[in-house]
């Protein structure tokens, strides 16, 4: 329904597919970005993840043309847009800070883009309100920015975005400046618009719920380099390297080797205590391989069953951290290892307490060593 009223209004854009081929940006000494290759699919929504510094907003200011690469090519639709005036990438861009005018209204501000493109005064109404509308800031056109909240400041900013019919939506951490709250709700009305107008869009963010539940492809960077590539899926269920793992809380790491398989499994020692444990055989390893074996705090079980079985740990509980749905505990093994284990519901370990670790086989990931 939304999305053929938006259809009759003409405000779909144009779809383009974004290549990006061997970018690098140069500051000085500081590599920004080295050697980036990756493509944005028509319609796609593709998060850039990673710590503050690790080049995104270099890649989106050289995309929205503010920033000229030290080498390599932006594309498209096939036509390189490396030499292309940012006035005329027909780019929609929504920046941390909003950067709106607080002393006009929330019309005039939308209408900016509008102003810019000399668009005759009758379609710039039309176009406004509607762009209001999808937004839903109904009624408000009048308000002054600096009476708006944040979370309707926001949209005000995504509005302004939008208005132009961009090809290219480009958002830096938009949602950074809103509480806790207020990010999930805007997160979801995001989501909506976006399958609502199909638009191209690169997210920036360095938090992975976000990145996560937006996305339709993430790319996860670090130091300017991208580590991987992948749906929300792979990249969380299947993470490439110990980076990409650590970074999206992984949290457990063990050094060592496959020493042996058996029934589908690959035997581990670990290089630090001989520890052993079983672990799903996957297709890209093998017997011999130095590797690390992965797990989430949410899928270590902590057993209450007192037998010594397969891939079992016994140690006891050194910290404990109640933060409402779930408990994170740290439990230091006799190894001398510590693991971080959550625990959802009600705090129902002591600090102190002996427990046993289940590390089941079908939970650990092999990545490799590098
Ligand atoms: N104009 C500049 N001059 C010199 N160095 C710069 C410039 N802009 C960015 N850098 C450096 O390039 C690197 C990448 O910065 P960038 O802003 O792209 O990172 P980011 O991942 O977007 O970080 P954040 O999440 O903190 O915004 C950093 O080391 C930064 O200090």
């Amino acid at each position: 329904m939304v999305a053929q009223a938006l259809q009759s209004k003409n405000v779909t854009a144009e779809s383009t597919k974004v290549e990006i081929n061997h970018l690098t940006k140069q500051f000085g000494s500081t590599t920004a970005v080295q050697d980036a290759s990756l493509t944005i699919e028509s319609g796609e929504f593709m998060t850039l993840l990673g710590p503050s510094g690790c080049g995104k907003t270099t890649i989106l200011s050289m995309i929205l043309g503010i920033l000229q690469p030290t080498s390599g090519d932006i594309i498209f639709n096939g036509q390189p847009i490396n030499q292309i005036d940012m006035s005329r990438r027909d780019i929609g861009m929504v920046f941390q800070n909003y950067a709106l005018f607080p002393h006009m209204t929330v019309a005039q501000n939308i209408a900016f883009g509008l102003d810019m493109r000399k668009i005759k005064k009758a379609d710039k109404k039309k176009r406004v309100n509607e762009a209001i509308e999808m937004v839903q800031l109904n009624g408000l056109g009048d308000r002054f920015i600096k009476d708006l909240s944040g979370g309707q400041q926001q949209r005000v900013a995504l509005a302004r975005a939008i208005v132009i019919r961009p090809r290219v939506l480009l958002l830096d951490e938009p949602l950074s400046n809103l509480d806790a709250k207020l990010r999930k709700e805007m997160r979801t009305q995001l989501k909506k618009l976006h399958n609502e107008l199909g638009i191209t869009t690169i997210y920036v963010t360095h938090d992975q719920e976000e990145a996560l539940s937006l996305s339709t492809k993430v790319t996860v960077m670090s130091n300017g380099v991208i580590q991987q590539i992948g749906t929300p899926k792979d990249i969380f269920g299947r993470p490439k390297n110990y980076f990409v793992a650590n970074f999206i809380g992984y949290g457990n790491f063990l050094e060592g080797t496959l020493v042996d398989e058996q029934d589908g499994h690959f035997i581990f020692e670990a290089d630090k205590d001989a520890v052993r444990l079983t672990v799903k055989k996957d297709e890209k390893h093998q017997v011999g391989d130095d590797v690390i074996l992965t797990i989430k705090p949410e899928m270590i079980d902590i057993i209450t069953d007192s037998k010594i079985g397969m891939n079992t740990l016994q140690g006891h509980i050194t910290v404990s951290d109640y933060i409402g749905s779930a408990t994170g505990y740290e439990v230091e093994t006799e190894g001398g290892r510590t693991f971080k284990i959550n625990v959802l519901g009600l705090n129902p370990y002591a600090l102190g307490e002996e427990v046993r670790l289940y590390l089941d086989p079908d939970k650990l990931l092999i990545i490799d060593k590098e």
